[in-house]
């Protein structure tokens, strides 16, 4: 549903100095991607990764720079109305507007589709039953609460019935008991064929929601599949091991774990402590802690964890998402 190879944009920055050269900023540095029809697809990343620059490139709101991509079938270079056609786009923050009402944004967003007034109408009302906006639909968009504004906005995204939408960010700022309906909306889209992308620095989200995820760091990919997947690359478990927020502990733990055999890999986990990998956390949990008491060192917690989605891009970026 969506093929592209290569996808590029720089944006050229002027430098505030006056006088001062402009710098260039390469926000997505050749992009590949395949996207199959009724997938919910992930771009995962911290801020500035370049996702919402890849997004609105595929939605046709920015021209790329270079590469290649065909979106349900319309080439983006040669026809991007035909694109414009096939999508739905729902922005970072959406396009609400305070006093007028969610059912009369959708009869307006229908009939800058296209509908005549009376089916505009039904697809409003359509739409508004579909997302569960009926006890408040014709209230200012105001008075919704987040959740209820984000799924309005959603609701806008797909009026014209689209083969593939695409969400900025859809749950950044709401509440977990919202989060979970939007993420329950996104899917009953699925379920009527949709294909949805949706970009996201919430690793719990990219995990839960989507079918497959690419991790995207610096304007590139640098891992892409299903999140199971993903996260059996990172062999094993995870052990935090808490200590005291003295780099010197860090250091001497370290070189205590660092010659066990069952160790596969030791990072710092922030000022938190130290985080493990190895094949069975539970059978060497007992192990790592004689060792570290022999060398004088207690540790204030030990957890077991599965691999996260953090632990991938940690592996393959030697930072990780929630601090960068
Ligand atoms: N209009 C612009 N002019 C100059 N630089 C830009 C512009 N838009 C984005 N950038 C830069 O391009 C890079 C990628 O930005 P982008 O917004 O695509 O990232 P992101 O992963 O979506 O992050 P966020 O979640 O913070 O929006 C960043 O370094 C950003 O500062």
């Amino acid at each position: 549903m969506i093929e592209t190879t290569g996808l590029r944009k720089s944006y050229r920055k002027k430098t505030s100095r006056r006088g001062g050269d402009d710098t260039t900023v390469d926000a997505v540095r050749g992009i590949d991607l395949s996207v199959a029809a009724g997938e919910i697809y992930g771009f995962l990343g911290p801020n500035g990764a370049g996702k919402t620059t890849t997004l609105r490139m595929l939605a046709t709101l920015i021209r790329p720079d270079g590469g290649q991509a065909v979106i349900a079938g319309a080439d983006l270079f040669t026809d991007p109305a035909g694109v414009r056609r096939r999508i739905g786009y729902v922005a970072q923050g959406g396009g609400t507007t305070d006093n007028v009402s969610a059912r009369e944004e959708l009869v307006l967003q229908a009939r800058m589709y296209g509908a005549a007034k009376a089916q505009a109408g039904q697809a409003a009302a359509d739409a508004l039953k579909a997302f569960d906006l009926t006890g408040f639909g014709d209230r200012p968009c105001a008075t919704y609460s987040g959740g209820q504004r984000r799924r309005v906005d959603i609701a806008l995204g797909v009026i014209h019935q689209p083969r593939v939408l695409f969400l900025d960010e859809p749950t950044v700022g709401l509440d977990p008991a919202s989060r979970a309906y939007v993420w329950e909306e996104i899917r009953r889209l699925r379920t009527e064929g949709m294909t949805v992308v949706v970009t996201t620095h919430y690793l719990d989200e990219a995990d839960a929601l989507c079918d497959r995820v690419a991790i995207v760091d610096h304007g590139q990919v640098v891992a892409e599949g299903t999140p199971e997947a993903l996260k059996r690359e990172i062999s094993g478990d995870v052990v935090l091991v808490g200590l005291d927020a003295a780099e010197a502990a860090f250091e001497r733990a370290a070189a205590v774990l660092r010659p066990q055999p069952y160790l596969h890999r030791l990072e710092q986990n922030g000022d938190e402590g130290l985080r493990l990998y190895l094949e069975d956390g539970a059978a060497a949990i007992p192990q790592l802690l004689r060792a570290l008491d022999a060398a004088g060192l207690t540790p204030g917690t030990v957890q077991l964890q599965r691999p996260s989605l953090d632990d991938v891009f940690l592996a393959r970026t030697g930072r990780s998402l929630q601090q960068s």
